[in-house]
């Protein structure tokens, strides 16, 4: 058995500290150099430690906007809108450029105030199994958010080849979803709420990183609670008040996918998977091994408070439970590819050609941001943005009258008042 390397809540604290306090860097295009297939290890460790951090901001640089970015191919769609691989054509680096239509983020008034919270929370949020923002910029009828380009693709392309993983395998990507868990959980108080495998991504390297996060719970009760249904915690479901307890029901939805195929609980309406997660008890497969099947029950319990909790059990029950025989926490937290390599390293020969990308997406015509228009509206935002990587905003159009919108921006918890930015509704 491999051993279990100590390590209590004030390291995994300083780990995550020092990654938000790392020196100042120099951003190196991305896209330059490619790791070669079957490049060894060293070639990839000489990467290992380039997380994506902020950029840093650059005293008299002109002001970013959207025209700056390359688009390159389309790598997925959401419900808000696309995402699309986009290259600055300055520095060359590639981002992850997620839009959204401004029009299908109105939001009602109870969950502004919501909003504005969680926008301050998200602040704080630097994890490097969490996707980093780096700029967030806007046109007329869009938002578009820079996000760390995740080479790898989601962990079910892959998992889709494999159609099931081994018990190994698995067992590093859910030590790696705890430790980005138990970080929103335990140092921002963020609860991820629809922790779902479509969010779950890798990166060149091999690891897991939860994109989406916070961006579905500033919409209104939508398409994404019914998206995700089969991952739902029964208390979510429910309408009842719930905690981060409900992101370890969704890890052990996720956990139960990876291992068997498919979540727990699956029917052709979202209605009837709901009544079953709510009333059906989970089914195991004969060929799950009882650590498997121990760790699934304990996360797959129906009442909250008798679930596994993995943020107060994390090192006496959750560390040392038999299912993460083969993990060492402390080079998960470390990110220590020699020691604990990634169980699947993407293939990537080229960093453009979207490979491990759906063809149904990456074949997709590219529709060229709309014009240029009231960029000068962000240029406050874009400098926080620089200094801090991880910010957040939100846009929210309100009907006036005579076919007006005001249009109001809020950024970390602040709210910009543009009282000439009334634009006429076109179309
Ligand atoms: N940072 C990223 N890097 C690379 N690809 C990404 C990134 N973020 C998202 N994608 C791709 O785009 C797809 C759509 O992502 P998006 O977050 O918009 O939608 P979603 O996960 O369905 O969530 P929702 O509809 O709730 O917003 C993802 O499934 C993924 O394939």
């Amino acid at each position: 058995m491999a051993q279990l390397f100590e390590f209590d809540d004030e390291n995994l604290a300083s780990k995550t500290e020092s990654l938000a306090l790392n020196e100042p860097y120099v951003p190196e295009p991305l896209v330059v150099e490619d790791v070669p297939i079957g490049g060894g290890v060293e070639s990839r460790l000489a990467k290992s430690y380039e997380v994506p951090i902020d950029l840093p901001y650059q005293a008299g640089k002109r002001k970013k906007n959207v025209t700056d970015f390359q688009p390159i191919r389309v790598l997925g769609k959401g419900s808000y809108g696309k995402v699309i691989l986009v290259k600055d054509k300055v520095s060359g680096r590639l981002y992850a450029q997620k839009q959204l239509k401004k029009a299908s983020m109105v939001v009602n008034a109870k969950n502004y105030e919501r909003t504005l919270t969680e926008r301050t929370i998200l602040e704080r949020v630097k994890h490097p199994n969490v996707v980093k923002l780096f700029y967030a910029l806007q046109d007329f009828d869009k938002l578009y958010l820079m996000l760390e380009y995740l080479e790898g693709g989601e962990l079910f392309h892959h998992l889709s080849q494999e159609r099931i993983l081994s018990e190994k395998v698995a067992s590093f990507y859910v030590a790696e979803i705890i430790l980005a868990l138990r970080h929103l959980h335990l140092h921002t108080g963020v609860i991820y709420r629809d922790l779902k495998p479509e969010n779950c991504m890798l990166n060149r390297r091999g690891h897991l990183v939860l994109t989406d996060f916070g961006l579905s719970k500033v919409s209104t009760e939508s398409s994404s609670l019914f998206g995700t249904a089969q991952y739902i915690a029964p208390e979510v479901i429910q309408g009842e008040r719930y905690d981060t307890q409900c992101d370890w029901w969704s890890l052990g939805a996720v956990l139960f996918d990876l291992l068997t195929g498919s979540p727990p609980f699956t029917g052709n309406n979202n209605k009837k998977i709901m009544d079953k997660i709510l009333t059906q008890k989970v089914k195991y497969p004969f060929y799950l091994s009882q650590d498997a099947k121990d760790l699934l029950i304990k996360l797959l319990n129906k009442k909250p408070d008798k679930r596994l909790n993995c943020d107060t059990n994390f090192n006496d029950k959750v560390k040392p439970h038999r299912f993460f025989r083969y993990i060492n926490w402390q080079h998960i937290i470390d990110q220590n590819d020699v020691e604990q390599p990634p169980p699947i390293i993407p293939v990537v020969t080229n960093s453009e050609l979207a490979e491990n990308f759906d063809s149904e997406f990456t074949s997709m015509k590219i529709t060229p941001p709309s014009s240029p228009i009231a960029h000068s509206v962000l240029e406050k935002i874009e400098d926080e943005s620089r200094s801090n990587s991880t910010s957040s905003f939100i846009a929210i159009k309100k009907p006036t009258a005579d076919n007006k919108y005001e249009e109001s921006v809020y950024f970390n918890g602040f709210s910009y008042t543009h009282e000439d930015n009334l634009m006429e509704l076109k179309g």
